[in-house]
């Protein structure tokens, strides 16, 4: 039966496996209610006493342990650039997230009209109008989501105060390198103090360093496909840092929502092409994962491909391993380092995972395969290009911000058909 429950407490029950089984309420009489996935309805677990390790006859996992965390504080956030794709896909991500709630939004073109108007899938959501950037103001904000072009991300983040806490989706502060920016960029660099400040946001591999973060690059889409597989490899040195070629796949929305007659229906349908060939400014951010992850420099080939599809990317990715390494040793390790990670997951046969595998949800899936040629492996790797590529990485970092569970809000299943 449907009843309405005031919380005072969210709480969290977690498999043997440290993953989060399931999410829900405790009520004032101490009663734990499950969230029903993409529902705002719960169900009562009976039989379960909190703080213990008893589990629910209704659920058909073990449950280890249950935490809980006191619904006490509401963050408050701002959406920067809400009328774009990144922005729009955090709108959509932040429905169903216990603790953040956005006051602010804003657009450019746009600015002065409701999310439902510019986005009929959104006419639900109860939001304030867009507003310029200009005449925002962030009195009511605690954190800010900045999903706006790179080149006036610096200089609008420049501007913002400084107790906010943000998540800036542009590739403005990923790489540490500001001569490195003005490089692959074209322009200087203009705000080179708050690079010094900005961590990395590539959420498995610097979770420590995002949790005291106040501003954090969020990954760019390709980088999260690639790294994400890569870097525990190169760490553990099981594969040669040298020789690496990697050919990703991306869908269109990875392009923005911003009219260009390259990316008119006619220009992408029935058929395929690579872009940026030997010089996508994604290069030098995958390079400075790589290389951190060595200890020394690295370079690799990298093409990216334009697909006739609106999200989605892949990356095949081609090492050669280390002496007496075996890819099924890959798989193992990457088994291993992400066993206890609710987002990126090893397919446990021998098929490749598929875009559509992961469509609309935070989750990376990975496999590796043995080459034809001795010594060589194939890596592939697939993400949303608009969650785990952008605006649900983003989330999973403030929430590790704000001290709360990283997968809060962010726990949809894939989308599929
Ligand atoms: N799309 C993707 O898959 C990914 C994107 N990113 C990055 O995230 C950022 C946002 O991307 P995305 O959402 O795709 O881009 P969109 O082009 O879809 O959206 C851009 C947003 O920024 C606003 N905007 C544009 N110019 C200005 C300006 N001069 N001042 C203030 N606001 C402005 C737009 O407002 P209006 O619509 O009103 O003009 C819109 O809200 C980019 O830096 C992008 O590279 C990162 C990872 C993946
Ligand atoms: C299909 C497409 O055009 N994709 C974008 C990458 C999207 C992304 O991650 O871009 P940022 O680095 O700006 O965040 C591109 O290739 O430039």
């Amino acid at each position: 039966m449907e009843q309405r429950i005031n919380f005072t407490t969210q709480a969290f029950i977690f498999n043997q496996m440290g993953s989060i089984a399931a999410v829900g309420g405790i009520s004032n009489n101490g009663i734990f209610f499950r969230k029903i996935q993409d529902e705002t309805r719960y169900l009562r677990v009976r039989n379960l006493t909190v703080r213990s390790s008893v589990a629910s006859k209704q659920e058909s996992l073990q449950f280890s342990k249950v935490e809980s965390h006191k619904l006490e504080k509401t963050v408050r956030i701002g959406v920067l650039g809400a009328s774009g794709y990144t922005g729009s896909e955090i709108v959509r991500l932040l429905a169903n997230h216990p603790y953040f709630d956005i006051t602010l939004m804003t657009a450019d073109r746009k600015a002065g009209q409701s999310i439902g108007s510019v986005f009929p899938h959104l006419a639900t959501q109860d939001l304030p109008d867009m507003v310029a950037v200009k005449d925002a103001d962030f009195s009511d904000v605690d954190a800010v989501f900045c999903c706006l072009p790179h080149g006036t991300t610096q200089e609008i983040i420049k501007s913002l105060p400084t107790r906010l806490k943000i998540v800036d989706l542009s590739a403005d502060f990923r790489l540490r390198n500001v001569s490195e920016y003005e490089e692959w960029y074209g322009q200087p660099h203009k705000a080179t103090d708050l690079q010094k400040e900005a961590v990395y946001g590539l959420t498995e591999i610097l979770r420590t360093e995002i949790q005291s973060a106040r501003l954090v690059a969020n990954p760019g889409c390709f980088p999260t496909s690639i790294l994400l597989p890569l870097i525990p490899l190169i760490n553990a040195k099981l594969i040669e840092v040298k020789n690496i070629i990697i050919d990703s796949k991306s869908g269109v929305s990875g392009a923005g929502r911003g009219a260009k007659e390259a990316n008119l229906y006619t220009e992408i349908a029935e058929g395929i092409h690579s872009y940026g060939v030997t010089r996508h400014r994604h290069a030098p951010e995958i390079e400075q994962g790589l290389s951190d992850a060595a200890h020394s420099k690295v370079t690799m080939s990298f093409t990216p491909h334009l697909m006739p599809m609106s999200r989605g990317m892949q990356s095949t990715i081609y090492v050669e391993m280390a002496p007496g390494v075996s890819s099924e040793d890959l798989n193992q390790h990457l088994r291993s380092f992400y066993e206890n990670e609710e987002f990126v997951k090893l397919m446990k046969d021998d098929k490749p995972p598929h875009t559509r595998h992961v469509r609309g949800s935070n989750y990376c899936f990975v496999n590796v395969f043995p080459d034809r040629i001795p010594g060589r492996a194939i890596i592939i790797s697939v993400i949303d290009n608009l969650v785990k590529g952008a605006s649900g990485q983003a989330i999973q970092n403030l929430n590790l911000m704000m001290g709360i569970p990283e997968t809060t809000g962010l726990l949809y299943l894939p989308l599929f058909p």
